[in-house]
């Protein structure tokens, strides 16, 4: 419809100091205009007093021109007039933005009273197919088109490629890895390293015995945990599962055990991890076995990772989730600490005021299980469970005795469905992820890149 070209030239300008010039005259005439008719003339002192810097800039091409010269300590006039050609040639750079001369130019530009520029401009003219109605072009082929035929005489629009296109779906953490992130963060802030959470099937001798759980304890019905049909059992178990059995059998290290037969076919059998804890269990197993003979270390693990219960699934439960976990170990450790840490750590997280309450868990004594009030419910709500290990659990798995290990967990979808308003566990996870929500919700916008950092220790695998 238009056609239009781009026209770029150069243009001359004056510098500040040609701006002057142009006002002002050059240096060498304002040198000569200073002095006055006749042989009386001016001394250079007053001369510089008169024009200020313009007197000794001038003086040299007002000589170079004859225009002046020395008598005695005086400077006189040689010509009765002078023409100032570089103020003239300014002026007209000024108006016409160039001069014929190239010379001109090029001396001018040396002397640094003009500059050259780029000007880009813009000529436009009605083109061949100039119209004062826009006709709209199709831009895409449709079904409907193709159905009726209109395709053969629609208008349509070339593809312009190189269009940016509509934003991409992408920089956004779904709610449940932005809260799991808060959560790493806060550990990595408290001097924590992240645990190895590699499979969601481990034995039952990981997920349960380790842990001193009984072999006929209620949690390991199939109601509860998900067992393995193929492969159903774990190939063999690890060394230390004759302490383990023994603990279990016939107790020891001031404990009675459970004093019933230990099963190893049992203990071999695979499920989907019910809790994180199976990691917690292995991975101080092997950090012990790693640390011998070596005098003991305090650690603080945590991990954040998937795990699986049989429940029947709805608002609020689901047949997998995910557990926070972490764990202190050192050697003055007491109930107090546990709950000095647990403040502190929720702390961070702006949860205040907590309330324990005692509870009972196969593989720590004493437990608690941590409450949190919640202004939207209008009541305590149950956010975590924590404990410190029986000796009957990190004895036989080969920490050192004296060595005490708090350790807490807790669900990461709760704290999630509180931040973010969501209140049917459902909307977090596989097909039902209402994407809009992760979208419209400006808490999930990445800002910057996971920090994830890498576990620091080797493990052997089992
Ligand atoms: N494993 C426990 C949490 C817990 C971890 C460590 C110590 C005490 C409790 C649970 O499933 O809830």
């Amino acid at each position: 419809m238009v056609e239009f070209s781009a026209i770029e030239k150069d243009e001359w300008v004056l510098t500040p100091e040609g701006t002057e010039i142009a006002k002002l005259g050059s240096h060498e005439a304002r040198v000569f205009d200073a002095i006055p008719e006749g042989s009386e003339g001016i001394s250079i002192s007053d001369l510089a007093a008169k024009l200020g810097p313009s007197a000794k800039i001038g003086q040299g091409k007002a000589f170079q021109n004859k225009w002046v010269s020395k008598q005695g300590d005086k400077l006189v006039r040689m010509v009765p007039s002078i023409t100032d050609t570089t103020k003239i040639q300014i002026l007209e750079i000024q108006k016409n933005k160039t001069h014929e001369d190239p010379s001109v130019l090029k001396d001018l530009k040396r002397r640094k009273l003009i500059d050259k520029v780029k000007v880009l401009s813009y000529s436009a003219k009605k083109g061949v197919n100039f119209s004062t109605v826009i006709e709209k072009q199709e831009t895409d082929l449709t079904v409907e088109m193709l159905q009726s035929g209109s395709w053969k005489t629609e208008k349509f629009k070339e593809y312009n490629f190189d269009a940016a296109g509509l934003p991409t779906k992408g920089g956004y953490l779904h709610p449940l890895l932005k809260v799991r992130e808060e959560f790493q963060q806060i550990f990595f802030d408290m001097g924590f390293e992240e645990m190895p959470t590699y499979h969601y099937v481990d034995s039952s001798f990981w997920n349960f015995d380790a842990l001193f759980i009984p072999q006929q304890h209620p949690a390991r019905d199939l109601q509860d945990t998900f067992f393995i049909k193929d492969p159903a059992k774990a190939e063999e178990l690890p060394e230390c599962y004759k302490a383990v059995q023994k603990i279990h059998e016939s107790g020891g290290f001031g404990s009675i055990g459970y004093r019933h037969k230990w099963s190893y076919e049992e203990a071999q059998k695979l499920v989907l991890r019910t809790h994180t804890t199976a990691v917690t269990g292995y991975v101080l197993y092997h950090l012990a076995q790693k640390l011998k003979p070596n005098p003991f270390k305090p650690i603080k693990m945590f991990s954040i990772d998937r795990v699986f219960r049989n429940e029947s699934v709805d608002a609020t439960h689901l047949a997998e989730f995910h557990q926070v976990e972490g764990i202190i170990a050192d050697k003055d450790i007491n109930l107090g600490s546990l709950i000095s840490f647990m403040d502190t750590f929720f702390g961070k997280m702006g949860i205040k005021n907590l309330q324990f309450k005692p509870t009972y868990n196969p593989y720590t004594e004493p437990s608690m299980e941590i409450f949190s009030w919640h202004e939207g419910f209008g009541k305590w709500v149950e956010i975590g469970n924590s404990g410190l290990f029986r000796p009957e659990l990190l004895r036989p798995l080969g920490v050192d005795p004296g060595v005490r290990v708090m350790g807490f967990g807790l669900s990461l979808e709760r704290p999630t469905m509180i931040k973010y308003g969501i209140d049917n566990i459902r909307a977090l996870v596989g097909h039902k992820v209402d994407l809009n929500m992760v979208e419209r919700n400006p808490m999930c916008r990445l800002e910057k890149e996971s920090s994830s950092r890498a576990f620091q220790h080797d493990f052997v695998e089992d």
